[in-house]
């Protein structure tokens, strides 16, 4: 277990123990390429195939390979809707991933939300829940068929918890259901604008239509789960589409309810990191309880003489994420309490 995954790293005392890959925002869609809504920033529909195809072939080569690949959400772009090619576009997607030769767990974003209803996407090759662990003993640590989120142990003492950050949300439900209109009321009260998508004018700006939040009963469970792994000492990585510590994201990208879900993990001594997409951008952050905060930069705006993904490797002090491309590189080492 002590090999070094990467001859040129510095060697230290510390144990090298596994390894994974993330990737973010790959919005996929047969289109030439546009621009964001600021149109400030190209996106290259098409090329973001190539750039997965290529990291696939990367990680495959990999000379040890990753333990699992975290896909952190929007695998195809929401003009894929109005071009009727959403289920051929997640197809391609599909085949890509197929040649990968280890687990992938896919999280849902907005973009999945703009091709599929919720009942679409429980039931399909997005919804990778049959690759959670359950605890035996602790039906709390069981989440709910509520909401699209589970947890897993990649190796010994390391949980991983995808969260479902369009758990309250208006996208992809039925907008006669009560979680609509209760969705809507939230969204309303905080969001004046004619244009729901629009931050204009916020005190918090992350109250737009193509955000999302967690709900109380996910909130409880994620703590429970928290609670189960500060027990067990065990070191936790978090995922989510959709960011939540200010300082690694712009103001608009941020779940509705951030600071709800930072005051949970803040109440915890086990999250070594939370890892999310939506930015495009990229950002990072240590957060005063010591916890790593990444946005990955995002696969549709990465040109196509560039790369957007990375490997993290996990140390028995620290995770080391090693970029490729517009991906930097990033040290996490683990708070005190976790050595
Ligand atoms: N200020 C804005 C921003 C966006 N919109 C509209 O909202 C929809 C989603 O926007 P889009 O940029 O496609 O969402 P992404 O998930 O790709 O990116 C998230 C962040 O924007 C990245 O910085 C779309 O219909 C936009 O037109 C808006 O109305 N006003």
């Amino acid at each position: 277990m002590a090999e070094e995954p990467d001859p040129e790293a510095p060697r230290d005392s510390s144990e090298w123990l596994f390894s994974f890959g993330v990737i973010a925002d790959i919005q996929y869609a047969d289109l030439e390429d546009g621009y964001n809504f600021q149109r400030n920033r190209r996106r290259y529909y098409r090329h973001s195939l190539r750039h997965l195809q290529s990291a696939i072939e990367e990680w495959n080569k990999e000379g040890i390979v990753p333990c699992c690949v975290l896909q952190l959400g929007d695998v195809i772009d929401g003009y894929n809707a109005q071009c009727k090619t959403s289920e051929k576009s997640l197809e391609l997607v599909m085949d890509a991933f197929q040649l990968l030769q280890v687990p992938v767990h896919h999280t849902w974003g907005n973009h999945e939300f703009y091709n599929f209803s919720r009942d679409y996407l429980t039931n399909s090759k997005l919804n990778t829940k049959f690759l959670e662990d359950r605890i035996i003993h602790h039906p709390e640590t069981v989440p709910s068929e509520n909401y699209y989120a589970y947890h897993f142990v990649p190796f010994p003492e390391f949980r991983f918890i995808l969260l479902d950050a369009y758990d309250l949300s208006i996208l992809g439900i039925d907008q006669s259901s009560p979680r609509y209109q209760q969705c809507l009321k939230i969204l309303k009260e905080h969001n004046p604008n004619a244009e729901l998508n629009s931050p204009q004018g916020l005190c918090e700006p992350q109250f737009v239509q193509f955000n999302g939040g967690f709900s109380q009963d996910q909130l409880n469970w994620l703590n429970d789960v928290l609670k189960f792994s500060d027990t067990n000492q065990e070191k936790v990585v978090i995922v989510s589409h959709i960011p939540i510590y200010p300082e690694a994201s712009d103001s608009v990208c941020l779940a509705w309810n951030y600071r709800e879900a930072l005051e949970v993990i803040w109440s915890h001594k086990c999250v070594v990191c939370f890892l999310a997409g939506h930015t495009h951008d990229g950002g990072y952050s240590e957060d005063p309880s010591g916890v790593h905060h990444v946005d990955l930069e995002g696969v549709i705006e990465t040109a196509p003489d560039s790369q957007a993904f990375g490997t993290v490797h996990v140390y028995s002090d620290k995770m080391v994420l090693k970029g490729r491309g517009r991906v930097p590189d990033r040290i996490m080492n683990y708070k005190k309490e976790l050595l």
